[in-house]
């Protein structure tokens, strides 16, 4: 038995635990969505844990790219055959992946990056649900689901990943064979990124330019076989590989891909939206132009209960650790504090806390949206896409960011023990750090935003009804927002400051066609504005759901589980509001003692939640094998983990490394 083994519960983390004054399972199942999904989540965990087929018996990082990309795709067949035999059944769904967060949050257990699967479970299988007719749905849904093939989704190429319409893949019809010929005209034309591309997938969908006719139709979505079923080579005419290490997602085995003059048959077009005949004749079929591009919305959406369950996992480490850590010594005739009473490390975690619970009720809110608008459009309504286009789009962006920034605040949180692997902590990093970029750029995401703002604006402008995420637009008419420092006040102020922000970057694309500007130019001239504008919605929309579901929420739940809620919710408001004082002082009328009394209440609150902290992160619920980190276990015995670590380093096996011999000798001895 290894010494950790034996070890008792550190008694710091003890006490807090005992000190934890609500009941952190019901507030594990508020956060879970009700007290069935909590029931059926452990099971999941359990039949899939407690196998112990999650864990490596040699550490994932002393491990060569090869071998860890080896290992994932071993784990990764261990767990789908998990999913589809133990416990499919128990997840609610036929299908397996697609929209179950319980799933997503398992496979985590079994890598510490990424399977070579997601992108099979998390864009080729949705692809294959929203971009197929259903005779193809059915010939291609079946084999993916059961694992038969194993596919990808390839947009991106190397010269182009957010200007879709650039792609330079051709897809040109010929009616003599009824076949499509794809072909790579350039360099820049080679797809590139795709998850599982490089040795996993045998199929993918590539997205092309399609020629009929002579006519150039714009991107569309194709099935492509790429591998042999049997052999796995690549087919004739495909060039295929990996694209090489990365800051992360390094099992994820993404990978490069080009044409030379390759044929598929015409069926392999996705056609649900649009459709090339047997005699080339193009016919769209789809009411809204977007549509091809659902699966980006689809996995936007996803993206966000990811930020909100990486940065669950960051602050369940940190404040824990912070718990168990003792350092400095304040008060000369009193012990060395643990860190966690600090107020600037309560400031660090606190909100990265909020910040968890933020986004997992935001993301709640966005589904439930979400299959609304899907509900409409399968009746062939698609007039709600445009404003859900530009709230999944902000929505994506802030989430990924300030996650990404809030993981980094708990690396710092932990000191320099936040900086091995082992903390768990830069895996988390890496991942969500990417999630800002793919399926959709920051900026360029705020920036759509930003163009359905500005179309609101105008329309708010002619007194025209507007939708209900921007309906606040009407405050830019009205005069200055009055400062009230309730949560109810502070959402106001916040739609305030957006509307004031959209107001001035029209004001200012105005004036700047009226010197001379196109109206291309005006808007380049503003995007930093326009930016900072749909942050600013984003912002406003994300502290409105919020709030609101915590009412919701709470609405029957046990005193004390409402009393942290709330305080989480306020302590959320308070700090952007402090973040944002700049734009609340233009745009509503805060003055300087009311921004005195808040950094005091923020303080305060602060405090207030200090003694629950390891309670509240504790109602995540997250095992140790899904966390993998030495600073975070249930046990808090960060030291003799960090120690036991090291000591299974490949660099602690032999007393004297070979080096020694080879370089580190002869040179020392020439030196004498
Ligand atoms: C068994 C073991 C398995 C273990 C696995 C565990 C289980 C897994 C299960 C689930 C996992 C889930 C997690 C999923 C993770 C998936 C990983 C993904 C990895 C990354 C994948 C990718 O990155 S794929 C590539 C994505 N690429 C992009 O996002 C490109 C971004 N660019 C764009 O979207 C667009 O080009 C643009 C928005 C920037 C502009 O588009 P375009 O130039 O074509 O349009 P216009 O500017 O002309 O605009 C015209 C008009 O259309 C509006 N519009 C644009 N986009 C949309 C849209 N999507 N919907 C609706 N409307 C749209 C635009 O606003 C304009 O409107 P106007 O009214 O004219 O203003
Ligand atoms: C880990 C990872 C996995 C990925 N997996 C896949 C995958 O499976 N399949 C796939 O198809 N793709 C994948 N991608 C690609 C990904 O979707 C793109 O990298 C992403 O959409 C950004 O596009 P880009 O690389 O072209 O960036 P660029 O557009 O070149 O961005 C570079 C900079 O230019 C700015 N910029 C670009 N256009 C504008 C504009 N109009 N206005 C203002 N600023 C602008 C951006 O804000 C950014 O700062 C993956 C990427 C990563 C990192």
């Amino acid at each position: 038995m290894s010494q950790l083994e034996k070890m008792e519960v550190n008694p710091d983390l003890a006490m807090e635990r005992a000190k934890c004054n609500f009941n952190i399972m019901e507030l594990t199942h508020i956060l879970d969505g009700g007290e069935e999904n909590t029931v059926r989540r452990k099971k999941i965990e359990d039949i899939a844990l407690n196998s112990g087929a999650s864990k490596d018996a040699f550490p994932e990082e002393h491990m060569s790219p090869k071998e860890k990309y080896e290992n994932a795709v071993r784990k990764s067949c261990i767990f789908a055959d998990l999913v589809k035999n133990d416990f499919a059944h128990l997840t609610g769904l036929e299908t397996f992946g697609i929209n179950s967060n319980v799933i997503r949050r398992t496979a985590d257990a079994f890598f510490k990056e990424v399977s070579p699967f997601l992108l099979h479970m998390g864009m080729f299988v949705p692809t294959i649900m929203g971009q197929c007719t259903s005779d193809q749905m059915s010939y291609w849904l079946p084999r993916a689901m059961a694992m038969q093939i194993i596919g990808t989704y390839a947009q991106t190429e190397l010269g182009h990943g957010t200007f879709i319409r650039g792609l330079e893949t051709t897809a040109t019809y010929d009616p003599e064979t009824e076949e499509f010929v794809l072909h790579s005209p350039t360099l820049s034309s080679y797809k590139w990124w795709a998850g599982g591309l490089g040795n996993t997938a045998n199929y993918c969908i590539v997205v092309a330019q399609l020629y009929t006719k002579g006519e150039c139709h714009g991107t569309h979505p194709f099935i492509v076989q790429i591998r042999d079923e049997d052999t796995h080579m690549p087919l004739p005419g495909i060039t295929v590989g990996e694209i090489g290490p990365k800051m992360g997602f390094n099992t994820a085995d993404n990978g490069f891909l080009g044409f030379d003059h390759y044929r598929i048959p015409r069926d392999h077009m996705m056609m649900k939206n649009a459709q090339v005949l047997k005699d080339g004749t193009y016919v769209k079929v789809a009411r809204h132009g977007k549509l091809t591009y659902g699966t980006m919305v689809f996995v936007r959406v996803m993206l966000v209960s990811e930020a909100a369950f990486n940065l669950a996992k960051a602050c369940t480490i940190a404040v824990r650790y912070s718990a168990i850590r003792r350092q400095s010594k304040p008060k000369p005739d009193e012990g060395e504090p643990q860190i966690l009473d600090y107020a600037t490390q309560q400031h660090k975690l606190f909100i990265t806390i909020a910040t968890a619970h933020a986004l997992q009720l935001s993301s709640s809110w966005l589904w439930r949206s979400f299959s609304a608008v899907l509900t409409e459009m399968k009746e062939g309504n698609t007039d709600k896409l445009p404003e859900f286009h530009a709230l999944s789009s902000c929505l994506k962006a802030v989430s990924t960011s300030d996650a990404a920034y809030l993981i980094e605040q708990c690396r710092h949180a932990c000191g320099g023990h936040g900086y091995m692997i082992s903390s768990g902590i830069p895996h988390l990093y890496n991942f969500v750090s990417a999630t800002r970029t793919y399926e959709g750029d920051y900026t360029v995401l705020l920036l759509q935003t930003a163009r359905f703002l500005v179309k609101a604006y105008e329309q708010a402008e002619a007194k025209q009804p507007l939708t209900p995420t921007v309906s606040y637009l009407k405050l830019a008419f009205t005069r200055k927002e009055p400062w009230d420092s309730s949560p109810a006040g502070i959402v106001r102020s916040f739609q305030a400051l957006a509307a004031g922000k959209v107001s001035t970057c029209v004001k200012n694309m105005r004036k700047r066609m009226r010197s001379g500007l196109s109206e291309v130019e005006a808007w380049e001239t503003s995007t930093i504005q326009l930016v900072s504008a749909a942050e600013a919605h984003c912002r406003a929309v994300i502290s409105d759901a919020y709030k609101s579901e915590t009412e919701r929420l709470t609405a029957n739940s046990s005193p004390n589980v409402k009393i942290v809620m709330e305080q989480l919710s306020t302590l959320y408001l308070y700090y952007w509001a402090l973040e944002r004082i700049g734009d609340l002082l233009l745009y509503t009328s805060i003055s300087e003692k009311d921004i005195v009394e808040l950094q005091t209440a923020y303080e305060e609150l602060l405090q207030k939640i200090r003694p629950n902290a390891v309670g509240i992160v504790e109602a995540f619920d997250l095992r140790d094998e899904l966390l993998h980190s030495t600073l975070g276990s249930y046990d808090g015995r960060a030291y003799e983990r960090l120690m036991d670590e090291a000591l299974r380093s490949p660099m602690n096996k032999e007393p004297i490394n070979q080096s020694y011999y080879k370089y580190l000798r002869p040179m020392m001895k020439a030196n004498l």
